[in-house]
């Protein structure tokens, strides 16, 4: 029976645009760990998760709880992880319960990189082990920003892998409806993107709606659309402009803050609302189905604490008549990898998925970028994850780490330094 020897933590820093959100601007750098593990007969499982100082140090202090157990019991696995870091409820995590918990963090990227241990020794890719492929390639969205002008890091994209006039698009300013638009139709041509989702609560509403009128007028009736005030707006802002919407949207995700307000709007409304915000964890469940919260919750395998609790949450969704697809933060191919496998093995896959991927020019498997074709990436077919840690990319990014200087995202420092005295704002219009 191989036992789990050695844990490897690697906390690396990728370049990442000027993006902008309701919390402020992405840094030059998006932070991300690398979690590896290797067994006494020297099998190696990888994972990746966001990155943050605190997480990391606790990854360390797990250590001890992992070495020398089963890499197959990740029962007794979480077990032991949930007795040491307990389980912290929302109202612990006070403004953002999505976020900041050690548990579900941890044990992902164990899980993950178990999962990626056992695929090796039994020769089948993830998705087998998540109960079986229901398709062979799992849809994305197009995901665009609003942003500054530049391309994150200190030296830029580098030798940028996107050759068409994705490459420009991602650098140019994108600061009303028509550049919008315009980052619309060189990420949907680059990747074959054939949903869109708009990143927002930057500007005012009257601003992000109509950039929502113009997409659906460049794209028309065919290709979903979907916004993410990330829950900046109250109640009355998100009834009256949420009507403006109707018709256009497949979902509006995250209007407002809170399960009551975004029961209050749903019924108002009518339309379907999206959470990766409201609705962030099982113990949210009983209330979310009580209030009727939200249509559709967007799972994270990093935040809901692994791919086999996102295939429950899936169970729990589909016995409740709620939605399921994916959210998605700044990554990398190896979290690309296990969202693949996990969208791979979820019964339905209604909408596509989110993903931050084409933000990012850096990569830490072998074989550089993943592909994606018409908007869709094939599920690997290879043991386990079905890609390999590139070693010497690794040690860069986390060159880069060292040098950066950054050891937790925040978002609101980082818009202070382009724009002094800014603050943030839970709730903004
Ligand atoms: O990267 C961002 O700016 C996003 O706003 C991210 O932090 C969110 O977690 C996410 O993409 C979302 O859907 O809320
Ligand atoms: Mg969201």
């Amino acid at each position: 029976m191989p036992l789990i020897q050695e844990i490897h933590i690697t906390p690396i820093a990728i370049v990442d645009p000027p993006l902008l959100n309701a919390a402020g601007l992405h840094a030059p750098y998006a932070l991300r760990t690398v979690v590896e593990i290797v067994t006494d007969d020297r099998i190696s499982g990888i994972s990746e998760i966001p990155g943050n100082a605190d997480i990391d140090a606790a990854l360390e202090e797990a250590k001890a709880l992992l070495i020398g157990r089963d890499p197959f019991n990740l029962n007794v696995i979480r077990q032991v992880l949930a007795g040491h870091f307990g389980t912290e409820s929302a109202a612990a995590r006070g403004d953002a319960p999505w976020d900041q918990r050690k548990l579900v963090h941890i044990f992902s990227s164990v899980e993950v990189a178990c999962l990626d241990i056992i695929g090796k020794i039994t020769g089948r890719p993830v998705v087998d082990l998540l109960g079986g492929k229901m398709r062979d390639r799992v849809p994305f969205s197009a995901y665009l920003f609003y942003k500054f002008e530049g391309a994150g890091g200190p030296l830029g994209f580098g030798t940028d892998p996107y050759a068409t006039g994705w490459a420009a698009a991602r650098q140019a300013a994108a600061l009303d409806p028509e550049s919008i638009v315009e980052q619309a139709r060189a990420m949907c041509k680059e990747f074959g993107f054939q949903s869109i989702k708009l990143k927002g609560g930057v500007f005012e509403p009257r601003v992000e709606v109509d950039s929502m009128l113009a997409l659906h007028r460049a794209f028309g009736p065919a290709v979903p659309l979907r916004v993410d005030p990330n829950a900046i707006w109250e109640v009355d802002t998100a009834i009256r402009y949420g009507r403006e919407l109707k018709g256009i949207l497949e979902y509006l995700e995250d209007p407002v803050r809170g399960q009551e307000n975004m029961a209050r709007v749903r019924k108002e409304l009518g339309i379907p609302l999206a959470t990766n915000m409201c609705t962030t964890s099982f113990g949210d469940i009983p209330r979310s189905i009580e209030l009727g919260s939200e249509d559709i919750i967007l799972s994270d395998h990093h935040f809901w604490g692994g791919l086999r609790a996102s295939m429950t949450l899936s169970g729990i969704c589909e016995t409740f008549g709620r939605g399921l697809s994916m959210h998605s933060n700044s990554h990398l191919g190896i979290s690309l990898a296990a969202m693949v496998h996990l969208g791979a093995a979820l019964p339905g896959v209604p909408y596509a998925l989110d993903t931050h991927y084409p933000w990012q020019s850096d990569e830490v498997i072998v074989g550089g970028r993943i592909q994606f074709d018409e908007g869709s990436v094939a599920v690997p077919t290879g043991p386990g994850l079905g890609v390999e840690l590139d070693r010497a990319a690794l040690q860069k990014l986390h060159q880069n780490y060292l040098e950066c200087g950054l050891k937790k995202r925040d978002d609101e420092i980082e818009m202070q330094k382009k724009v002094p005295g800014w603050e943030f704002k839970a709730v903004r219009w």
